[in-house]
């Protein structure tokens, strides 16, 4: 048993079918024994005190389910000895039994730490909990972020000085093996996986939802001035992130321009713009039927209109049901859309989907959608969105979950 504290990073001398030789000083002086090296467990054949090397045995099955089917000499590998009796626990309980390799799809800097986003296969991420732990090349992580099909762990300074983490980059495959209590749970006869599944829905949480809870869960959010992601994966292809106009605070609207960094506009039931005699912008539309009118500031402002705290206003104006035409300044700096009269069931529009978000909740029709962009410019397709919900805590729904459930 090994615990993923990584004691020293070795270096492969050799390699061939059924031995590895590596360069680890600490466990080379060490008693025989098992050895783990990048997350895989091994049988030591011989230690060499004089050398710094030792060498243990790898079988055709080791081979097959790791990394050390390509392992080459020169290769920086994490070094474990295994735990004796009282040892402190410095990780976790890794075996040294790999259960799946992953591939390093990302890796993002993030100020002294890193950012890994690692793609299992399929049949493993069950296996991967949100804030459990994972070993990954037999060094003991915190899982940070689970997403459709992938997750992150977070390497601290440390982790990256002490460890061959430091050295991966996108592409790279890397020995994974889970949590021992969730291999266990998960084998548990019983169905635990939905028993869990209802825990955590019943728990503050982030990322993609869906069904009927989800809905309550975006609904809850949304009427006390919280943020929901709405993806459209077959019209725009874009995802937005909406507000409710009526609980809309400035820092939501800095947040938007600073964060999700598309173009926030304010969709509106069509009778409140009747009613503020806010007119269409005459022209064909953009291509996807968007109905943009005239944009608005607020009659009352004594500053340009364009601060965090004007447009938030404005918008909250907006959804006012006493607001009135002479309320408004037109041109503005707050775009308004016209959502179809029969809303999702005519047209399955952000436009739409934010209108009848709002109504759902309680609140005015009135809200504020933003598309999230890239911080390189491009559209957040379905990855960069999970992704960004979890960063930004927000709950992910589907289009079509808002059809299904509103
Ligand atoms: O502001 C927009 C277009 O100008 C956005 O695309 C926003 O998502 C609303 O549009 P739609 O209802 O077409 O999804």
């Amino acid at each position: 048993m090994f615990t993923g504290h990584i004691q020293e990073i070795g270096t492969v001398i050799a390699v061939d079918h059924d031995r590895i030789a590596v360069r680890a000083p600490k466990a080379a002086a060490g008693t025989p024994g098992s050895i783990c090296l990048n997350g895989v467990g091994l049988m030591i054949v011989q230690t060499g005190h004089e050398t710094d090397v030792l060498e243990a045995r790898l079988t055709a099955e080791t081979r097959r389910r790791s990394t050390l089917d390509q392992i080459r000499p020169g290769t920086r590998v994490n070094v474990e000895a295994p735990l004796a009796l009282g040892d402190p626990l410095g990780g976790h309980l890794v075996q040294g039994a790999v259960d799946a390799v992953g591939k390093v799809v990302r890796v993002d800097d993030e100020g002294t730490s890193r950012r890994l986003w690692i793609k299992p296969p399929d049949r493993f991420l069950p296996l991967v909990v949100p804030k459990g732990q994972i070993a990954v090349d037999g060094v003991s992580l915190t899982v940070a972020e689970v997403s459709r099909d992938r997750f992150s762990v977070a390497l601290i300074p440390a982790t990256l000085q002490a460890t061959a983490l430091a050295e991966l980059s996108a592409g790279d495959r890397v020995n994974l093996e889970p949590d021992l209590l969730t291999r266990l749970v998960r084998r548990w006869p019983s169905d635990p996986g939905r028993a869990v599944g209802q825990v955590v829905a019943a728990l503050p949480w982030a990322g993609r939802v869906s069904g009927g809870q989800g809905m309550q869960k975006a609904l809850a959010q949304l009427s006390s001035g919280g943020a929901v992601m709405i993806w459209d994966p077959d019209r725009e292809g874009e995802g937005d992130v909406i507000f409710a106009g009526a609980r809309l605070r400035p820092e939501a609207f800095t947040f938007l321009l600073t964060q999700v960094c598309g173009h926030p506009t304010v969709p509106c039931a069509p009778e409140i713009l009747d009613r503020l005699e806010i007119g269409p912008i005459p022209g064909p539309g953009d291509r996807h039927g968007t109905r943009p009118h005239v944009p608005v500031d607020l009659a009352t402002g004594t500053g340009t209109g364009v601060s965090a705290a004007e447009r938030a206003a404005t918008v909250r104006r907006l959804a006012h049901p006493e607001a009135g035409p002479a309320d408004f300044l037109r041109p503005g700096h707050v775009f308004p859309l016209a959502a179809r009269p029969g809303g999702l069931a005519e047209r399955a529009g952000h436009t739409e989907a934010t209108v009848a978000m709002c109504m759902a909740a309680g609140l005015p029709p009135v809200g504020v959608c933003c598309e999230v962009m890239n911080p390189d410019g491009t559209m957040a397709k379905a990855a960069d969105l999970e992704i960004a919900a979890l960063r930004w805590g927000l709950p992910l729904l589907d289009v079509d979950d808002l059809r299904k459930h509103l």
